[in-house]
């Protein structure tokens, strides 16, 4: 938890040091009222006047609201320092997310890493706000409070020492059971998360399967876990309030009774001061008990806020797996992507999914990539842009290992078209003109070519707001085959010296398919062209075609040369293609 208070800035802290001030002056007026209590019984048996007893009441209406406003004060200052203190720490932890690699994102999963970009941020962000309230003001209270009633009378002391020890017991036996249940709500938050995503994300799936009643068991068993948690917690801390009312009304009545006793047995003079001294001690006491209350209720709201502070620091600590390195420029071999003897497995298993994989491409050339499906098609694209690095072997990128590319001017090279297609919330203009290409804003004559060769432009310009058109989130407002020729327009757009298509034109009709193939030969032959597909029509033409089975090169070569030679090949190729076809 300490480490994180290194996202408060001095101006927060100097805000931290107003708020002490701030309390003190509260705590000040707080136990000023008492005295003028004494003051007013005093009069009250000297048979002093009305005037005199109204100039007090005015006084501690003045501490009173005195008071008041130095806790608005303090509660404004605390609550400007949570809340910049949560939006600092949330877009650290945004930025850090943003560097990690699939491998870190999967290790923590998508919904853990909401959770703790957002709810475990609110409980730091709440502990602090409290802290700059609560645990600025209990410290003082109590030892101004305690220096009130010192020396005063030696029974009354110890009651009140009694009741602080009771409740500290009681906050601490109920602080043991509750603590291991705070511990849990993260955890189970993450769960609750993870089954509302996929029921969103799936829902078509969930109706056209009749699959609700699933969901539902599902969102039911992670819910009525996390209320069984929050019950049984919450019960416990209900216990609480009650509890301390007891105590302080039994304080005082504990220490009237004593005064009682005391009063009865003193002498005339000494009975007037003994009554105005139980009066003053008995809210003093109760100031005591409540800064202690505070104390403990603070300790036990702490352990909560710590597992936050954990799961928070265990993301800022990871580091990505994929750095940066310190290529910024390269001026030979543009566009050229060469594999040598690359093997790749998966953080964490067993198998290498990638064994001896050995090609290169030329500028101006294109590579197909074809076999059965979990032959390593996808996994051999996702090692350019480094989704992964190479477990061995080296890929590289203008005949430069990836690894030693600043990554953003690696990433400047390629135009990634992804196997799901991933579309933003926004417009189809800021869809296109995504992100940084290194060369300054994509014109929008630009953005019409990018549709022009996706074979989007037909669409897109019957909308009526055009480029300017709503995408909702995920593009589910748009076909499967729209959204894919809008990531392809987007790849275009981008001007790259490598096209890396992973099963983009799946969504395609045949037509479009040939269409936007003959637009990309045509428009794209300056560059490197690598397309990963099932479907050997779309991939007959290229260059080279390398075919993938079980991880390894089942062949590499032409269209020609593949069907003569490689059996694989001839399987798929015989699977899709009649024999004039192939002829
Ligand atoms: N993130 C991952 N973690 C672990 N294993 C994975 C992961 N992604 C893929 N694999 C495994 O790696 C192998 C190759 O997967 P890959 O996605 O590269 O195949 P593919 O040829 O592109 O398949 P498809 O044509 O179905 O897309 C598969 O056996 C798959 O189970």
């Amino acid at each position: 938890m300490l480490r994180l208070l290194k996202f408060l800035k001095p101006r927060e802290w100097f805000f931290f040091l107003i708020n002490v001030v701030f309390i003190s002056t509260q705590v000040f007026l707080d136990l000023k009222i008492p005295d003028y209590m004494t003051q007013i019984t005093q009069i009250l048996q000297t048979n002093g006047s009305l005037g005199e007893i109204i100039n007090i009441g005015i006084r501690m209406v003045i501490c009173a609201l005195g008071s008041l406003g130095a806790a608005i004060i303090c509660g404004f200052f605390a609550a400007k320092i949570a809340a910049v203190f949560g939006k600092r720490l949330r877009g650290t932890v945004f930025n850090r997310v943003q560097e990690f690699s699939k491998e870190e994102i999967k290790q923590f999963s998508t919904d853990s890493l909401i959770t703790r970009s957002t709810n475990d941020i609110t409980q730091i962000q709440m502990i602090i706000a409290i802290g700059a309230q609560m645990m600025i003001k209990a410290p003082i209270m109590a030892v101004w409070a305690i220096l009130k009633i010192y020396g005063k009378n030696w029974q009354w002391s110890l009651t009140t020492g009694i009741a602080v020890l009771i409740m500290m017991v009681v906050i601490a036996i109920i602080g043991i059971f509750a603590l291991p249940r705070f511990r849990r709500v993260q955890k189970l938050i993450d769960s609750i998360n993870r089954v509302i995503r996929e029921n969103l994300t799936g829902i078509r799936v969930v109706k056209a399967y009749n699959a609700e009643e699933y969901q539902e068991n599902k969102f039911e068993k992670a819910n009525e876990d996390l209320t069984k948690n929050n019950l049984f917690t919450g019960r416990l801390m209900g216990m609480l309030n009650p509890m301390m009312r007891i105590l302080m009304n039994g304080i005082g009545l504990a220490i009237y009774w004593m005064g009682a006793y005391l009063i009865y047995n003193a002498g005339y003079m000494e009975k007037i001061n003994l009554f105005s001294d139980m009066v003053v001690f008995t809210s003093y006491a109760t100031q005591v008990v409540v800064s202690f209350m505070m104390l403990t209720m603070i300790f036990i709201m702490m352990p909560r806020a710590q597992v936050s502070a954990n799961r928070i620091n265990e993301v800022l600590d990871t580091k990505p797996s994929i750095l940066d390195g310190d290529v910024t420029e390269v001026k030979d071999n543009i566009g050229e992507v060469e594999f040598k003897n690359v093997c790749f497995k998966y953080p964490d298993a067993e198998e290498y999914v990638l064994k001896n994989i050995n090609f290169k491409v030329k500028p101006g050339e294109t590579l197909a990539i074809i076999g059965s499906t979990g032959s390593g098609k996808s996994t051999i694209v996702d090692l350019i842009p480094r989704f992964y690095d190479a477990t061995e072997g080296e890929v590289l990128v203008n005949g430069i290992n990836v690894r030693d590319y600043k990554l953003n001017i690696l990433d400047n090279y390629i135009g990634y078209v992804s196997q799901k297609t991933i579309l933003v919330s926004g417009t189809i203009r800021s869809n296109i003109d995504y992100g940084d290409n290194g060369k300054g804003n994509i014109t929008d004559e630009a953005i019409q070519n990018a549709l022009e060769i996706a074979q989007a432009a037909d669409f897109v310009n019957k909308l009526e707001d055009g480029v300017d058109s709503y995408v909702a989130q995920g593009g589910t407002n748009f076909s499967g085959g729209q959204k894919q020729r809008i990531s392809i327009a987007r790849a275009i757009a981008r001007d790259p010296a490598i096209y890396i298509f992973d099963d983009s034109f799946s969504a395609l009709d045949l037509k479009t398919d040939k269409m936007l193939r003959q637009a990309l030969d045509r428009e794209t032959s300056h560059a490197t062209n690598i397309i990963v597909s099932q479907r050997i029509g779309s991939i007959k033409n290229a260059d080279k075609i390398l075919v993938m089975e079980d991880g390894e090169m089942a062949g590499l070569g032409t269209h020609e040369e593949l069907i003569k030679d490689c059996k694989v090949y001839q399987e798929i190729a015989y699977s899709q293609l009649s024999q004039e076809e192939l002829a």
